[in-house]
């Protein structure tokens, strides 16, 4: 049957280790291990049904949410998972919630930015989850420009307490997830205002809700900001909206790692950089960047495994129409972004490795890579997410028509993956961020200083000087050109971490050759998309331009046999692709056919609305009445 024998013989057909190449993936073979045996867990559980979503009402889904997050702490208390375990738990479980906001951002702000008393205080509780936190930056007005926040925290040295006030509309506190019906508490961002001084934003605990009946406290308004773009999707979570009418908090709430407040009302500076009132943001875009490969390997999944079952005109010998995977136009769509998958994959490893070096640097008052763990944060951030929520809707077109069905999980997965273009730092925002760090390195070029890490290139690049002086022209008026240079530096970062892959020892027959052919795919393709760029400023001739296409579409070739091995390697289970055309047994089109059953609409073989709205049409009364 077609697809059953597809995808089988596809396996056979393959030139390496696929389970070499699934540790590779995974990172170890102990991360492989964890991560099977708890996407199994998640896969057998029937609370983490996921195949419903898209139907359910608001707040239907989000009292799902709420009984999934419920069950999914019980489970790890029982089982006594450890973290790792946890977090690969919430991966599997594949649902937003406010649980994501509690690990993902207020305990790792509290642990950055907390003193060590502070830490001693809150987290404790928070580990248990004895209360619930979120991450209160953004406002109505202000998200990007974050020392443009207006709410308040004014000290009062009468009574040694912080007045927290949303003096405006815009002040409002506009998004944050897991506000809107679930915190109890909040790392709030306000101007910190002392004897009418304003020393700018920090960070402040700040309880909501009570502990008893989790209604919010005196002072506090609170709720969810609405419906967000899809079905399902992103509405599982609940992004909030949060007004303070002068509510007082203990002054040993404000965060104090950075800045201390003294009883007397005195601000204190310590030695950490005021930069890190930022860090849980650079903390998070790492984490993104690991994730775009999840997404983008998801997408990829599905999309190669669908085009190996799908076949359309070409009638071959047998009387067999061709697979779609096999036109050369399909190739040069999809193998650049299974090579993307694989590139994000280890980029995003190395910036974990980056993150965690200048961590422990930072515990020894080694502050000098800031500068570049905040530009490669934010740069490969801002050029992962934007490249993954482009390859999902490509995979959605490689699909046809079946793509756009919810049932091939493509649209879902879309709707929920790109707001990461702009939370944690809008992807232009955060390119500018990164031009900012470029110029700052090219200016100290000739002083003396030589440029390091993902920056060393430079030194070798003398027009570098010249580039510098037409800058200091002006930022603003070659903003748009700066934004492509920081791309492109971007780009060398994610190509030259996959190199350093390949050095690596890599075991397994074949395995090697095959991230070879994938690394090659995606330098020639990012060459290939900026043709342009690179001939205008003769980094390549015309010559090494069409060598480079032709090598392209002979990689191609040496993929295709390869293709479905390779998304086989994610080690992805049918329960988190959620898709009916990814299915790893290619048994696509009869489970297509059961799945529109399914649908609420054909509860029923007439619809409701019939007798109102359709027979009258029918019977022309309506007509008649008119006339
Ligand atoms: C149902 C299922 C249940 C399962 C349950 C199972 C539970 C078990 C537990 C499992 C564990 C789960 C783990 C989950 C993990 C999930 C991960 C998190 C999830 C992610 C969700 C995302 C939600 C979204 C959150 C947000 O969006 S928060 C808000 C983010 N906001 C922004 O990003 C704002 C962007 N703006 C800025 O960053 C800045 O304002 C700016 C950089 C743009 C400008 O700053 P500024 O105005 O100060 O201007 P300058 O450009 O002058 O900068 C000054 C100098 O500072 C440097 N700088 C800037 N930023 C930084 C930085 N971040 N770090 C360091 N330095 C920085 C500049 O370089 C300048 O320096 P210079 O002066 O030397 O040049
Ligand atoms: C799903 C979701 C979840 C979120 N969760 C949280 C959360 O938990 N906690 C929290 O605090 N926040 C959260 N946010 C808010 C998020 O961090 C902000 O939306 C984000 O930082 C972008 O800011 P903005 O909305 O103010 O965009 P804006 O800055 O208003 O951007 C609008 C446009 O202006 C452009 N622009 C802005 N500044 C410049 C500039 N200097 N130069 C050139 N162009 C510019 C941008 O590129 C964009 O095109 C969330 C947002 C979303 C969508």
């Amino acid at each position: 049957m077609a697809g059953f024998d597809d995808l089988a013989s596809e396996r056979s057909k393959a030139q390496f280790d696929v389970e070499e190449m699934k540790v590779i993936w995974a990172g170890s073979r102990h991360t492989l291990e964890v991560s099977d045996r708890i996407s199994r867990l998640v896969a057998n559980d029937p609370v983490f049904r996921k195949d419903t979503r898209t139907m359910l009402s608001r707040k239907d889904l989000f009292k799902n949410t709420l009984r999934k997050a419920a069950h999914a702490w019980k489970r790890i208390i029982e089982l006594r998972l450890s973290e790792e375990e946890a977090a690969e738990l919430r991966f599997y479980v594949d649902e937003p919630a406010f649980m994501d906001l509690h690990w993902g951002m207020f305990i790792p702000t509290i642990k950055g930015q907390g003193t060590e008393e502070q830490q001693q205080k809150w987290l404790p509780l928070a580990y248990k989850m004895k209360i619930i936190g979120c991450y209160a930056q953004t406002e109505l007005g202000h998200g990007s420009n974050v020392q443009g926040l207006e709410t308040t925290a004014t000290f009062d040295p009468q009574t040694d307490e912080f007045i927290i006030h949303s003096p405006t509309l815009t002040s409002s506190k506009w998004w944050p997830g897991g506000l809107g019906k679930v915190s109890t508490h909040a790392v709030v961002y306000g101007r910190l205002i002392i004897d009418s001084k304003d020393y700018g934003v920090n960070g402040f605990i700040v309880q909501l809700r009570s502990l008893d009946d989790h209604l919010p406290l005196p002072g506090i308004t609170i709720g969810d900001i609405g419906m967000k773009f899809g079905s399902g999707a992103y509405n599982t979570m609940d992004n909030g909206v949060l007004r303070f009418d002068h509510v007082r908090i203990p002054r040993d709430q404000m965060l104090m790692r950075v800045s201390q407040v003294t009883r007397e009302g005195k601000l204190v500076q310590s030695n950490v950089p005021w930069q890190l009132v930022y860090g849980t943001m650079v903390y998070v875009r790492q984490k993104i960047v690991s994730d775009a490969s999840c997404a983008l390997s998801r997408a990829v999944c599905i999309a190669t495994r669908y085009s190996a079952v799908r076949r359309q005109f070409g009638l071959q010998s047998n009387g067999i129409e061709t697979q779609v995977i096999d036109y050369k136009t399909q190739q040069s769509r999809l193998f650049p972004l299974l090579a993307s998958a694989y590139a994000f994959r280890f980029v995003g490893e190395w910036l974990k490795w980056l993150y965690m070096d200048v961590n422990q640097r930072l515990q020894a008052s080694d502050f000098s890579t800031l500068p570049e763990a905040h530009a490669c944060t934010a740069g490969l951030k801002s050029l992962t997410t934007s490249a993954t929520a482009d390859g999902i809707e490509e995979c959605r077109k490689l699909c046809g028509g079946h793509g756009y069905l919810c049932s091939s999980g493509l649209p879902e997965l879309f709707a929920v993956y790109i707001p990461a273009c702009t939370y944690e730092g809008d992807n232009i925002v955060l390119l500018l961020q990164v031009a900012r760090f470029l110029i700052k390195t090219v200016s100290q070029l000739g002083s003396g200083k030589e440029p390091v890490g993902t920056t060393v290139y430079m030194g070798r690049v003398e027009q570098l000087m010249q580039c510098h002086c037409a800058v200091q022209k002006g930022f603003l008026e070659l903003s748009a050109d700066l934004v492509q240079a920081a791309v492109a530096h971007c780009q060398l970062i994610v190509v030259s971490k996959f190199i350093e892959k390949l050095q690596q020892d890599i075991p397994g027959k074949g395995v090697k050759g095959q991230l070879e052919a994938l690394c090659n795919i995606y330098a020639l393709f990012i060459l290939h998309k900026h043709l342009g760029d690179f001939l205008s400023t003769g980094c390549i001739t015309p010559k090494q331009a069409s060598l480079a296409n032709a090598q392209l579409r002979s990689l191609y070739s040496q993929v295709r046999p390869n293709a479905i091995a390779l998304v086989d390697a994610f080690n992805y289970t049918d329960h988190y692709l959620s898709s009916v055309l990814g299915r790893y047994d290619g048994n696509v089109y009869p489970k297509l056919y059961e799945e529109a059953w399914k649908d609420p609409l054909n509860d029923s073989v007439v619809p409701d609305g019939y007798q109102e709205y359709i027979q009258p049409i029918l019977k022309q009364q309506l007509r008649n009445a008119r006339l």
